[in-house]
């Protein structure tokens, strides 16, 4: 049996897990905060997704390692916690997919050097974690890869599930395609602890437009091939998007974990520094999310 792990049994690795087992893989599930078992609910069923639940990377048995195919799924920031298990399960033929928004996924791990070969990927899946180890699928059920040998391993992994695996020549603009939604949803979402129908505001529209130009600019300075048209692209992405899911930054917010603005957001201002692009909105979105970061919310 092909073996998988996924690191981070959170919203999109639960969700992930759940393709995997759908695919007919052995799944071990690496958790930082244990919990019993994995549940999905989609289109409202719930069901038991099958996946070993593993809390210590020294405890993996023998038979379930190296894997072929390891998903990291933390949020960025938790990327250099996620070693220890990486180390453990990765070998010369595993796969790592790097599951997470931003544009840097392979520079995350680079200094891990680890065996195996790294796989960045464009996640085009709307989850919600609604409690430990219950997981929400909202809309969309889509990776993007790289289009080559590793890229096209991955998709033969998930084939057989509802996951669809699509692969691409240039990821760069893929990535940055993907964090340009990124910086307006996540970041308006937990600043205003509204769900996605805050955009039927027409100023935070406005805001949400003005910050998408500033993102396209670095993206095209930082290599991304970004037509005329990609802002209004994007903006046409908001029109099929369910009003009543969040992002996983609201989520984060809400429960008073760190955030990950500094891998969204702070990728768009880096990139602007580092190009002579000017970005002062994201720069100012970036500072208020710094501070709300260092200020827990009072929970109901
Ligand atoms: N949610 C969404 O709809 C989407 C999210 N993304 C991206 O996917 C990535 C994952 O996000 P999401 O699933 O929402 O995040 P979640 O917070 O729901 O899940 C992250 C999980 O990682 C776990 N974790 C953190 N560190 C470790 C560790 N060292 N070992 C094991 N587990 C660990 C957390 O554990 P604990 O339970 O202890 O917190 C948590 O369960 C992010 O980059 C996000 O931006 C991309 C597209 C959509
Ligand atoms: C908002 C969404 C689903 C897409 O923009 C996302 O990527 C996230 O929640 O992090």
């Amino acid at each position: 049996m092909t073996k998988t792990a996924v690191i981070g049994a959170g919203a999109i690795g639960g969700y992930l897990a759940a393709m995997l087992a759908d695919a007919g893989h052995e799944v071990t599930l690496c958790v930082r905060t244990p919990f019993e078992e994995l549940t999905l609910e989609d289109e409202g069923s719930r069901r038991k997704v099958a996946a070993a639940i593993a809390a210590d990377p020294d405890a993996i048995a023998d038979a379930s390692k190296p894997c072929d195919l390891v998903v990291v799924a933390t949020k960025a920031q938790d990327t250099a916690s996620a070693r220890p298990w990486l180390e453990v399960l990765a070998g010369e033929r595993t796969l790592v997919l790097m599951a997470q928004n931003g544009v840097d996924h392979a520079a995350r791990i680079a200094e891990f050097g680890l065996a195996g070969t790294v796989v960045p990927s464009v996640v085009y899946v709307a989850a919600e974690r609604v409690s430990p180890g219950a997981i929400v699928h909202h809309y969309s059920s889509r990776i993007i890869v790289p289009d080559d040998a590793a890229g096209r391993r991955v998709a033969d992994l998930f084939a057989g599930s509802a996951l669809s695996v699509e692969r691409v020549p240039d990821f760069v603009t893929v990535a940055w395609r993907k964090l340009l939604s990124n910086v307006v949803a996540n970041p308006v979402t937990a600043l205003t602890l509204r769900r996605m129908d805050v955009f039927r505001d027409e100023a935070v529209q406005r805001l949400g437009i003005a910050l998408l130009a500033e993102a396209v600019a670095a993206g095209r300075a930082a290599g991304a091939e970004f037509g005329e048209d990609e802002l209004e692209r994007t903006l046409k992405l908001y029109d099929g998007v369910n009003p009543e899911s969040g992002s996983s930054m609201l989520y984060d917010r809400l429960a008073g974990r760190p955030l990950e603005h500094a891998y969204l957001t702070g990728a768009v201002v880096a990139a602007g520094r580092r190009h002579g692009v000017p970005t002062p909105l994201n720069a100012a979105i970036l500072a208020l999310l710094g501070a709300v970061d260092r200020t827990p919310i009072e929970r109901p």
